[in-house]
Formats: C-alpha cells, sequence, structure tokens
C-alpha cells in the first residue's frame, strides 16, 4: 500500500497585503476550533471591529519579513510557506535515504495549498494510505484539534475511507529534544551564554486550558527535558507565553511582561527560543526578533539573542523522519 505524508502548519496570507491578510485572518479566525466565544457574538466581534483594522496594521509586518528566511535563500513569500514546503522535500529525501519510497507533501491548515486539495490530489495518483504530520510539537485544540477536524470532514461523505493516522505530538520526542538543544547550544558556541534563557511558546486563552487542554502541560515538559538536556540550572531560564490576542487572560507570564521587568532589573544578556515553532514566522522573526528586542532593550536591557526555530536543520529533519517510521504501517 503507497503511503503519504501531509505536513501541516498553520498557514500564511497569500501576499502581505492588507486584502490577502484580511481573507486569511477571516477563514483562520472563524474557525471554532481557535476563537470559542460564542459564535453569533464573535462573528460581530470579528467583521465588526477585528477584520476593518487588524489587517492594516498587521500586512507592514508581514512586508517586512516577506522573504526573510534565515538561510537566505531569499525566495520569495511567506517564510512559513517556504520553510514548510522544504520541510517537505528534505522529509522526502530523508526517508528515500533510509529505503522509504514515499511520497511527502505539505498543506496548511488555513489558506493555501489546502488539505482538501492535497489529500484529492494524492488520492489521484493511487496513495491509499496517509500519515498527516501537524508540525505543532505541543497539541493543543486550537491547532492541532483543528487539522483533525478538517481530515473528519474530508471524508465525511466517502464509503471507502482511507488508511489516515495523525500524529498527535511530539513534544517529547528524543530526537526533537536533541534537535532543540543542539541549537542553543551551537548558538551558545558563537555568541557565548546569556545570563538568561527565555523559552517564549505562543499563548492560548487560560480557560482552555482551564478546561483541559494539555498545551500548558506539553510546553512546561517541553522546557524541562530541554533544560534538563542542557544541563542549566532552573534561575537559568524562564518559560513565557507570547502573541496574546484580545482582552481575555491567556497563558502567563508574558513574553513582552517579562522582557520589559528584566530589563528594567538589569539582566545583561538573553538568548530566546521559541521551541513551538517548527519553523520561522511572522511570530518569531518579527514580534520576537524585533518587537520584544525593543521592549528589552528600550527597558534598559543588555543583549538580546534570538535562536532561530528548527527550521531544516539536519538533525531537525531526522527528527520529522523518525516520527513518521513510528507510524508507518508494519513499524507499531
Ligand atoms: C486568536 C487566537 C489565536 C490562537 C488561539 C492561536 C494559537 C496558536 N497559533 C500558533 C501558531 C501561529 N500563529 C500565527 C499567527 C497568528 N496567530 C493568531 C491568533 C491565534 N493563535 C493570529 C491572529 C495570527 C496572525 C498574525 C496576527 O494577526 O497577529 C503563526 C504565523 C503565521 C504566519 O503567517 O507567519 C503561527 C505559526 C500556535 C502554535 C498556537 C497554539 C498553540
Ligand atoms: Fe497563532
Ligand atoms: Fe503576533
Amino acid at each position: 500500500m503507497s503511503t503519504a505524508i501531509v505536513l501541516m502548519n498553520l498557514g500564511t496570507p497569500a501576499q502581505p497585503s492588507a486584502p490577502a491578510v484580511r481573507s486569511f485572518l477571516k477563514e483562520f479566525l472563524s474557525d471554532p476550533r481557535v476563537v470559542e466565544i460564542p459564535r453569533p457574538l464573535w462573528l460581530a466581534i470579528l467583521n465588526g471591529f477585528i477584520l476593518p483594522f487588524r489587517p492594516k496594521r498587521i500586512a507592514p509586518a508581514y512586508e517586512e519579513i516577506w522573504n526573510r528566511s534565515a538561510d537566505g535563500a531569499g525566495v520569495e513569500g511567506s517564510p512559513l510557506l517556504y520553510y514548510t514546503r522544504r520541510q517537505a522535500e528534505l522529509l522526502q529525501e530523508q526517508l528515500r535515504n533510509s529505503g522509504r519510497d514515499i511520497a511527502v507533501e505539505y498543506a496548511m491548515t488555513y489558506g493555501e495549498p489546502r488539505l482538501d486539495k492535497v489529500i484529492a490530489d494524492l488520492r489521484q495518483k493511487d496513495y491509499e494510505s496517509f500519515i498527516v504530520f501537524p508540525l505543532y510539537p505541543q497539541y493543543s485544540a486550537t491547532t492541532t484539534a483543528a487539522i483533525y477536524d478538517q481530515v473528519a470532514q474530508i471524508f465525511r461523505k466517502s464509503r471507502d475511507i482511507p488508511d489516515i493516522s495523525l500524529v498527535r505530538d511530539y513534544y517529547h520526542n528524543p530526537l526533537y529534544i536533541k534537535s532543540l538543544a543542539n541549537s542553543v547550544r551551537e548558538h551558545w558556541q558563537v555568541h557565548g551564554q546569556a545570563e538568561k534563557l527565555l523559552l517564549s511558546f505562543h499563548g492560548i486563552p487560560k480557560a482552555n486550558v482551564d478546561k483541559g487542554d494539555p498545551y500548558y502541560r506539553h510546553c512546561m515538559e517541553t522546557a524541562r527535558l530541554l533544560a534538563e538536556a542542557l544541563q542549566i540550572k532552573e534561575n537559568r531560564w524562564q518559560v513565557t507565553f507570547q502573541s496574546r490576542f484580545g482582552k481575555a487572560e491567556w497563558l502567563q507570564p508574558y513574553t513582552d511582561r517579562t522582557l520589559i521587568e528584566w530589563g528594567k532589573s538589569g539582566v545583561k544578556s538573553v538568548d530566546v527560543i521559541c521551541p513551538a515553532f517548527s519553523a520561522d514566522c511572522l511570530e518569531t522573526l518579527e514580534e520576537i526578533s524585533v518587537e520584544n528586542r525593543a521592549n528589552f532593550i528600550e527597558s534598559g536591557g543588555g543583549d538580546y539573542r534570538y535562536i532561530p526555530s528548527l527550521n531544516l536543520r539536519e538533525d531537525h529533519i531526522k527528527a520529522l523522519a523518525a516520527i513518521v517510521e513510528d507510524k508507518l504501517p508494519g513499524t507499531k
């Protein structure tokens, strides 16, 4: 039976323009998995207060990061899309090198390429078995479950459903942790070790965790495993949560406030890593590398150094290959 893998990430606007950002945000923020406010109220807020203003404010930030991939490839487009496409190509190569002739494609939860289209194309080519692999190491209903919903929706009307499996999370995978640890050590070799290591995860509303989303636990466990691999003392690292959206309380402590406090209290240097992002994107290249750098330095902090996402690192691709191998028919 021929198996195909579909790597998935969140999605990104087609262009760094206000209309393209608006259509991306409309699709993304209309998903009830992403925002759990009662539908009629939320749609009124989204259409009346968010979509008329946010795209104009965010489009210049997308314009800033467009093309800015860490490997300097200068490929036109969104870094998230670029990295996901290259991750798929490299994962296919990696699997071929270990004797597995498997197709690896990619899709986005919102925007293009769409999962339904990618799966339909693969079925046309006679693939009968699929592994859908969300590139979110830590599970959250806001991200991973949204992909599960799409998979269920795609096959809702099929009589003959293919063999399909999904990767739920991989925050505890030893090769993922090793790859994070290697990236920090390599960064230290070049820049030296900063006074603090900040592990900034994308936030979600606190209420989601209170209602049972395991995301917070997955983030804390990722941090513990990484600190253990790096053998750093507890007072040298801190977990924070970034990208707060709206007025409700999100997971704390917040990245921006922590960096401002550290700046004010005279922290001389900080290394920042974002373990929830398998690829650099707006949230790392702009919010972390630009906005939060300014927060730290303008409040009196010293050196601010961003450690890139795992992106196309060889050890990252090997970790992804090992996770896939565990899911392949006959191996588990
Ligand atoms: C509104 C609620 C949001 C939740 C919940 C959320 C969870 C969440 N998101 C990611 C990963 C990414 N988010 C990205 C951008 C982004 N996220 C939100 C909102 C929520 N995210 C918005 C509105 C945006 C768009 C930018 C903006 O308007 O501020 C991205 C980057 C996309 C890109 O084009 O580069 C990623 C990746 C995770 C992992 C997560 C929960 C765990
Ligand atoms: Fe997000
Ligand atoms: Fe953001």
